[in-house]
């Protein structure tokens, strides 16, 4: 069991790294047009300017996602008598740039597509994978992080496995520079995990996002 859980962590991340070389492509990121000489020294690592070149070099951006957080949630939603007054989980976004899922045969989970909830039928030997909250901060909301609920169901007990996959978590999230000029300006502040502590311990979450909170709401759009 632990061995399956090591060889199962290792494989998301793996996947989650190509995933976001993808991303990161989509994005204008290659490593050929990219900064490749970066600031070593302390006086310079104080300023901003250290942190824009250390971004826009393609090495260091796939290193800090290499080296970043994983968090793993096993999930266990038993039989409810009355699935109809309650939620097996209530509507929320993932902390994280990717989450990857793995659910057992039974339904439950839905996404918000279009105002409309949508039910994700189980693949066998398949991943869902959802985009979560720092990469909608990170590309400047260009990727959109995905709302998502469990439904309850009076029969079945359902299992799922979430890895959610992010930079460490001393790192500062926000927009990246190369992806910030006058027609698409900073839509989020910058966050970090202590931000995200500090909100799920003060606020009432089922009512709002913690995304909704770092948007810079007289840009946003
Ligand atoms: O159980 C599921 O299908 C989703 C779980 C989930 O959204 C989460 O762990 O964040
Ligand atoms: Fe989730």
């Amino acid at each position: 069991m632990m061995v399956m859980g090591v060889e199962y962590a290792r494989e998301t991340k793996m996947l989650f790294q190509s995933l976001m070389e993808a991303i990161l492509e989509s994005l204008g990121f290659e490593e050929k047009n990219t900064h490749n000489k970066t600031p070593k020294t302390n006086q310079e690592s104080g300023n901003d300017n250290y942190h824009n070149k250390r971004e826009e070099n393609y090495d260091n951006i796939k290193k800090d996602i290499g080296d970043g957080s994983q968090l793993m949630v096993v999930n266990c939603y038993p039989p409810c008598p009355e699935p109809e007054l309650t939620f097996g989980m209530p509507p929320h976004s993932d902390y994280g740039f990717l989450t990857l899922l793995l659910q057992d045969e039974v339904e439950g989970l839905q996404i918000l597509h279009k105002d409309h909830w949508v039910t994700i039928k189980p693949h066998p030997q398949s991943f869902v994978v959802n985009i979560g909250d720092h990469l909608e901060i990170l590309s400047n909301g260009r990727y959109k992080s995905v709302m998502h609920r469990v439904l309850a169901n009076s029969k079945k007990s359902r299992i799922s496995v979430a890895s959610l996959h992010s930079l460490a978590f001393t790192a500062v999230i926000r927009p990246w520079p190369m992806l910030i000029n006058d027609e698409n300006p900073k839509r989020y502040k910058d966050t970090d995990f202590a931000d995200f502590v500090q909100y799920i311990t003060t606020c009432d979450s089922k009512h709002k996002n913690f995304l909704e909170s770092r948007k810079l709401t007289d840009i946003y759009t």
